[in-house]
């Protein structure tokens, strides 16, 4: 069974944040979408909304953060999830601790990992970061790829004046370590820190998608991923995520998520219509009232780019 909103958008895919902690400072850190949070949640907490999330036809767990790497507690998450017997499990990660996880996030089960990594030169990646980790983050990104996760996803950022001339030079990167390159828009949302970065540094992709379309051999649409499109490029695969003011992605939008502190989160951009999960399930709820609040919350979707605009 598989639960669809009132805009005939299916719920495929539960993003767990897990953490709103980090180890690097990135200036524009949305922390998918999540304000300040106090607590985090359990293993078995984690687990047990896995599970109700499956009862609802959820087939697809992303964990991310803040940075999900830095709970200690990571592999016996994993664990757990997969234990459930999800299509798909996987992390959105800076890399810097994959290095030391990678083995043991696959035999946890993990399937893969996105890694972000914005820039190729050690001054860029301090000025993004304001850490010296760039190493750490390629070394992550080599060694997911050697242990066997798959496909590794090489999250880029793409800013304006800051890294927008190394797009081709991350590809080659991203070549030469058999991962996907993901170019992805500079977006503000309510939780963003307030330094004006989208005046300075927003990219606007559309020159760059025209450039893909030319050195293409192929051009795909991911329909459940939010319409996104994936270019095959000379033996490589470069996929664009572009939301901003975009009706098709949020139309084809078929994730939830679910805050560090327990709160179901409809949409990545807003935290008006969150509804409780932890408290209740604290409170010995039945698995049959949690999927009543899973479904509160999918009633509670809009896509938010149709609505705002
Ligand atoms: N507006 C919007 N942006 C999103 C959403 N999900 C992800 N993004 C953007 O896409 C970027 C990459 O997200 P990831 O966590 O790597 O996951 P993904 O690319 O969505 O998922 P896969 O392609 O399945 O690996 C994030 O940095 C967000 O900025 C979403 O639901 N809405
Ligand atoms: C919030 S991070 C959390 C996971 C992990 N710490 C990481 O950096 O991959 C998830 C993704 O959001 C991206 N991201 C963060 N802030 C963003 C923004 N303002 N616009 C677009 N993407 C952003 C990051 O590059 C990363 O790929
Ligand atoms: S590594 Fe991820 S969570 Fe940490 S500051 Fe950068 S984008 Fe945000
Ligand atoms: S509705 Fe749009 S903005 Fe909201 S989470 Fe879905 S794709 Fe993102």
């Amino acid at each position: 069974m598989t639960v669809t909103d009132t805009y005939q958008r299916p719920i495929i895919s539960l993003r767990i944040s897990i953490t709103n902690r980090c180890n690097v400072n990135c200036f524009y850190c949305h922390h998918d979408g999540i304000l300040p949070q106090k607590y985090e949640m359990t293993p078995d907490e984690i687990h047990r909304i896995a599970q109700v999330a499956r009862d609802i036809g959820v087939q697809k767990i992303r964990l991310s953060g803040g940075e999900p790497l830095i709970r200690d507690d990571i592999v016996e998450i994993v664990s757990k999830i997969s234990s459930i017997g999800f299509k798909d499990v996987s992390i959105t990660t800076n890399g810097t601790f994959l290095d030391k996880y990678a083995d043991s996030l696959v035999e946890a089960g993990l399937n893969r990992v996105n890694v972000s990594l914005d820039t190729l030169k050690p001054e860029i990646y301090r000025f993004i970061t304001k850490k010296d980790y760039l190493q750490k983050a390629k070394q992550g990104i080599i060694h997911a790829s050697e242990s066997g996760l798959y496909p590794v996803k090489v999250n880029m950022v793409v800013m304006k004046g800051l890294n927008h001339d190394e797009i081709w030079d991350m590809f080659n990167f991203c070549q030469e370590n058999g991962a996907v390159l993901q170019l992805i828009e500079l977006l503000k949302t309510e939780n963003c820190p307030d330094n004006g970065f989208i005046d300075d540094y927003h990219y606007k992709m559309d020159d760059l998608e025209e450039e893909l379309v030319n050195r293409a051999d192929k051009v795909k649409t991911r329909k459940f991923m939010q319409d996104r499109k994936k270019y095959f490029v000379d033996g490589g695969e470069i996929e664009v995520v572009k939301p901003m003011d975009n009706t098709q992605f949020c139309k084809n939008c078929t994730r939830i998520r679910i805050t560090p502190e327990g709160k179901l989160k409809p949409c990545l951009l807003r935290n008006d219509n969150l509804v409780d999960f932890i408290e209740p399930m604290r409170q010995g709820k039945s698995n049959e009232e949690l999927k009543k609040l899973f479904l509160k919350a999918i009633e509670n979707r809009e896509p938010y780019y149709d609505k705002c605009s």
